[in-house]
């Protein structure tokens, strides 16, 4: 920049820079060499005062300078010759801003030398001050009634820009009114916003670099051409009606109305009132722009718009800036689109400020119990990124695809106006078969009594451990009247069906093959009702046991009847009075004590009792249960048993519980589905149906459905197929959400205070299902803390699929084979899709791996480390950058942009801090060392005082062990 240095003013002033430094410091300014830079105002004083030994030398510098500035800027250039202090202060007075600026530096005047301008303002900056105040009000004032004008409000005086810079009110009162006499030193100083303040009343733009002034000076220069584009038009809105009509010229800054140019009372606002919207702003700021715009318009009148020719036409006026007749400003009429988009837009925001498709309040959104956010964004039309920003705001950090609770769900919908309904597995999986309009409530219902038939009770075997349920189950098996007529050995097939004679009748009586009620509780617990009757056994040598209560419990949580099978009555010690005695405790009253459940003494070992046991099943079946279901339809049931035979493929035993299975048919049992090629009883016989309670094996099936699947005979293999697939995705669900390891809203929390929670998904492959399972247990056992998620989103045994790496790559998951390969093309597709699959055939290298990847994946660590300090010499106010703190650097560099706290007799004052602007002098620097001066900024943070330390420091990352 052009201002002069101090071994040139010396020379100029025909004195040795030592006299001048040493003058200059006597004079309080920042000054440390001969080479450095000296701002108008202190080269003025300096003038002043060596003028007496060396007037022509003074002189001449400034004469020279004086014209050029006047030529743009000052209106009333008038006194140049005057320099000195007292010209000084009246300049500064006004808030050195705007006629200062076009002074300045830059300007057209090439070089100047500095000198010159502050003579060239401080005549029109000395007697302006007063009419400045009160144009730049009057100047906005029209703006904002002439809405024509100034479309926007904040067009005119809101932003408030307006006052401050264009009026004297924040510059022109803090210089003059704020002007402490006696102030320390007039400034070199490169932070004080005002130096002139300091002195009495004598505002000088200073060799303060974060001076805000100073920056206003610059900015006419620069803006010459600018101004009326920063300030004075082309504000967005304002354009409109000054645009350009065809034809008409094309619209350059110098034509468009500044601020600068007047605007007259009356007149629409043209560049003044604009103006005003601009901060007092520094350099760089917009508020510059319109700062000294306004300034401009309001101190120098005629002053731009001498310069820009049309200056004074602001739009609306006569003639318009870009040659449009002036007259009634056209007002923007918003159309009927941009009015309605306005009114979507009023909608109440939404958190995060992402747009989201919201409901009324009471919009329904069922979701099944582990659903994510990619399932109610699928509801509801949204995008699940908005959702995952929406729940952030919420407070909750979740990834698209992670399962969420209900509670997350309910407030989230809640949030959006929807009302959130959470439906179980069983409810699901109704509506899925609802959508191939399979309906099977509705179907029983519709059942009359001549659709039913009588079918046999289906029992379970409970009881505490050794109390004989298998043998009895042996035993049972091997009275059955047909497999004694067939001499055919009865397979273990999970259930089995015997026929007694009961009352005269040939009757059927189905037992599920496993006993316990372990299984039991495991098919209840997937929704299947399997059975009818449940025989508790009990050894009457050894009484009521624990086991034998909780499958008591379990039967009664079921609503199943029991009978009572006193087992072991054969052994010596036996006492079934007192099993009868005991069960009472547990509502379990024998018919003989008054009750209603049978109480039936037996033999297991000695295959006694056995048909008197099968009785009282039927009659408890009898007396307490409608044991009918309609054969004529497709058939509906439960698979109680599946494997995969080697040479069958999938062979699964399911019981028929409604309608007739039959070969050929299409089903679906649970996720798998097929066409039933082959039926087997459990004697091993080939069968072509099955009725109601009729167990079967059932082979065609394309994998293995789990105990407990309800199967069912769909129309056709298609619909099958399409149940089943909807299924497995359900299924996946549900299970991604049951083996994740959940994260509390506690540790949610934790989380976001430590930035992301991380997650490492893994698919694991192996050659036996031992394996996978070992693998995976130890996977989950491996203890990285809480910052890390790991989670087993597939498992399964055999090679790597496609189906694996498609869902690796959804889920951006590692794939672990473990003996296992990959399948055939499956290695292309992996690696196309930048899946990363890693084999393994020693189970600890595996864990090695993963326990290492999860620490790589551990947030890292930071120490501080500290950087530097430095002394507080003296603060200096800045109205932009804030406190600024001259500084010496003690130790170490101080940087910019580090981390930073204040220090006060050893105590922290300030932390969290960092170290936003840093000057040497008045340049930007990025860093100080040890025994420099600088000026720091801490931002908004403004509590520094002198004596005060700076300490600087950065965060460094610890390696972990
Ligand atoms: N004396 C006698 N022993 C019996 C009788 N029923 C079963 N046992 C014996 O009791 C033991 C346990 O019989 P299990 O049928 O295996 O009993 P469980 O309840 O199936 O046992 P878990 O499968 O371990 O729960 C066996 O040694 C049987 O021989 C019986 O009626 N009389």
């Amino acid at each position: 920049m052009a201002k002069i240095r101090v071994h040139e003013l010396a020379k100029q002033l025909g004195v040795e820079s030592k006299t001048l430094l040493a003058e200059l410091k006597a004079s309080g300014e920042f000054v440390r060499s001969a080479s450095s830079t000296l701002e108008a105002p202190v080269e003025r004083m300096m003038r002043g005062k060596f003028t007496a030994s060396d007037a022509g030398a003074a002189k001449d510098g400034k004469s020279a300078k004086p014209a050029p500035k006047k030529k743009p800027a000052a209106p009333k250039p008038g006194a140049p010759a005057a320099a000195g202090e007292q010209a000084a202060k009246p300049a500064a007075s006004t808030p050195a801003e705007a006629p200062k600026p076009g002074s300045a530096p830059k300007p057209g005047a090439a070089k100047p030398g500095a000198a010159p301008k502050p003579g060239a303002e401080k005549a029109p900056a000395a007697e302006t001050p007063k009419p400045a105040a009160e144009k730049a009000p009057q100047a906005e004032k029209p703006a904002a009634p002439t809405p024509g004008s100034a479309p926007k409000p904040g067009g005119a005086p809101k932003p408030g820009g307006g006052p401050k810079p264009g009026a004297p009110k924040p510059g022109g009162q803090r210089s003059g009114g704020g002007g402490r006499s006696g102030g320390p030193r007039p400034g070199n100083n490169p932070y004080a916003s005002q130096q002139g303040m300091q002195r009495g009343g004598g505002p000088r733009p200073g060799n303060n670099p974060y001076s805000s002034q100073q920056g206003m000076q610059q900015r006419p220069a620069r803006g010459e051409g600018k101004p009326a584009e920063r300030s004075g038009g082309p504000r967005p809105g304002a354009p409109r009606p000054a645009a350009p009509r065809p034809g008409a010229p094309r619209p350059n800054p110098g034509m468009m109305p500044g601020k600068t140019s007047m605007p007259r009372p009356g007149e629409r606002p043209g560049g003044g009132g604009r103006g005003g919207r601009g901060r007092g702003g520094g350099p760089g700021g917009p508020g510059g722009a319109g700062g000294p715009g306004g300034g401009r318009g309001g101190f120098r009148p005629g002053g731009g718009g001498g310069f820009r020719g049309r200056g004074g036409a602001g739009r609306g006026s006569t003639q318009g800036a870009f040659g449009r007749a002036g007259g009634k400003p056209v007002r923007g009429r918003k159309s009927k689109r941009a009015k309605r988009q306005e009114f979507e837009q009023m909608q109440a925001p939404t958190p995060g400020g992402v747009s989201v498709p919201r409901g009324n309040g009471n919009t329904l959104v069922r979701l099944r119990y582990g659903s994510s956010l990619n399932d109610f964004a699928d509801k509801i039309d949204a995008n699940p990124a908005a959702l995952v920003t929406v729940l952030l705001h919420l407070g909750e950090m979740a990834t698209a695809t992670q399962s969420l609770d209900e509670d997350t769900f309910v407030t989230l919908g809640s949030e959006l106006g929807y009302k959130i309904e959470m439906v179980s597995a069983e409810e699901e999986d109704r509506e899925l078969l609802g959508s191939f309009d399979i309906d099977l409530q509705a179907e029983e219902a519709d059942e009359t009594d001549e659709d039913l038939e009588a079918r046999p009770p289906v029992v379970t075997v409970m009881g505490h451990v050794d109390h004989g349920k298998t043998k009895l189950l042996d035993a049972i098996r091997s009275t059955d009247v047909v497999a004694g007529e067939a001499g055919g050995i009865t397979q273990h097939i999970g259930a089995y069906q015997v026929h007694t004679e009961h009352e005269g009748a040939d009757r059927a009586v189905t037992f599920i093959d496993t006993p316990g009620h372990e299984a039991f509780t495991a098919m209840r617990a997937r929704g299947a009702k399997a059975t009818d009757i449940a025989i508790l056994v009990v050894a009457a040598d050894d009484g009521v046991m624990p086991q034998t209560i909780e499958a008591l419990n379990h039967a009664q949580a079921a609503d199943v009847p029991v009978v009572v099978a006193v087992n072991k009555v054969d052994k010596e010690g036996a006492n079934p009075d007192k099993i009868r005695q005991q069960l009472t405790e547990y509502n379990l009253v024998a018919e003989e004590y008054g009750g209603d459940t049978m109480f039936v003494e037996v033999s297991a070992l000695r295959r006694q009792g056995i048909d008197s046991l099968l009785e009282a099943v039927l009659l408890t079946a009898d007396a307490a249960l409608d044991l009918r279901a309609n054969p004529e339809k497709d058939a509906r049931g439960v698979a109680i048993e599946a494997h995969l035979d080697k040479g069958r493929g999938s062979v699964a035993t399911v019981l028929v519980q409604s309608g007739t299975l039959r070969v050929g048919d299409a089903i679906v049992a649970g996720t798998a589905h097929g066409r039933v090629r082959a039926m087997f009883d459990e004697h091993g016989e080939s069968v072509t149906e099955a009725g109601p309670a009729r167990p079967v094996q059932v082979l065609g099936l394309a994998s293995v459905p789990s105990a407990g699947d309800t199967f069912l005979a769909a129309p056709d293999e298609r619909t099958a197929r399409q149940i089943a697939e909807k299924r497995e995705a359900a299924e996946r669900a549900a299970l991604l959400a049951k083996r994740r390891k959940r994260i509390s809203l506690e540790d949610f929390t934790k989380a976001l205070e430590q930035g992301k929670v991380e997650t490492l998904n893994l698919v694991i492959k192996g050659d036996v299902s031992g394996a996978v399972e070992a693998l995976e247990d130890a996977l989950l056992k491996i203890d990285v803390g809480d910052e890390v998620d790991l989670r087993v989103i597939h498992r399964g045994v055999g090679a790597i699929t496609q189906n694996d790496v498609n869902l690796a790559t959804v889920d951006n998951a590692v794939i672990l084979g473990f003996n296992v390969r990959f399948g055939e093309r499956v290695e292309d597709l992996a690696e196309r899709e930048g899946v990363e699959v890693k084999f393994y055939s020693v189970i600890y290298q595996a864990i090695d791996d993963i326990e290492a990847a999860l620490k790589g994946m551990l947030k890292p660590e930071y120490e501080e480390a500290k950087l530097g300090s430095a002394e507080i010499r003296q603060v200096f106010r800045s109205s932009k950058f804030g406190n600024i703190a001259g500084s010496i650097v003690r130790s170490g560099t101080i940087r910019r942009n580090t981390k930073a706290r204040v220090l006060r007799d050893g105590r922290v004052v300030g932390d969290g801090l960092t170290v936003e602007s840093l000057r040497r002098e008045k340049d930007d620097v990025t860093e100080v060392r040890e025994g420099f001066e600088c000026g720091i900024g801490l931002g908004s943070y403004n509590d520094i005082v002198e004596g005060d330390i700076i300490e600087t420091f950065e965060m460094r990352e610890i390696p972990r062990a």
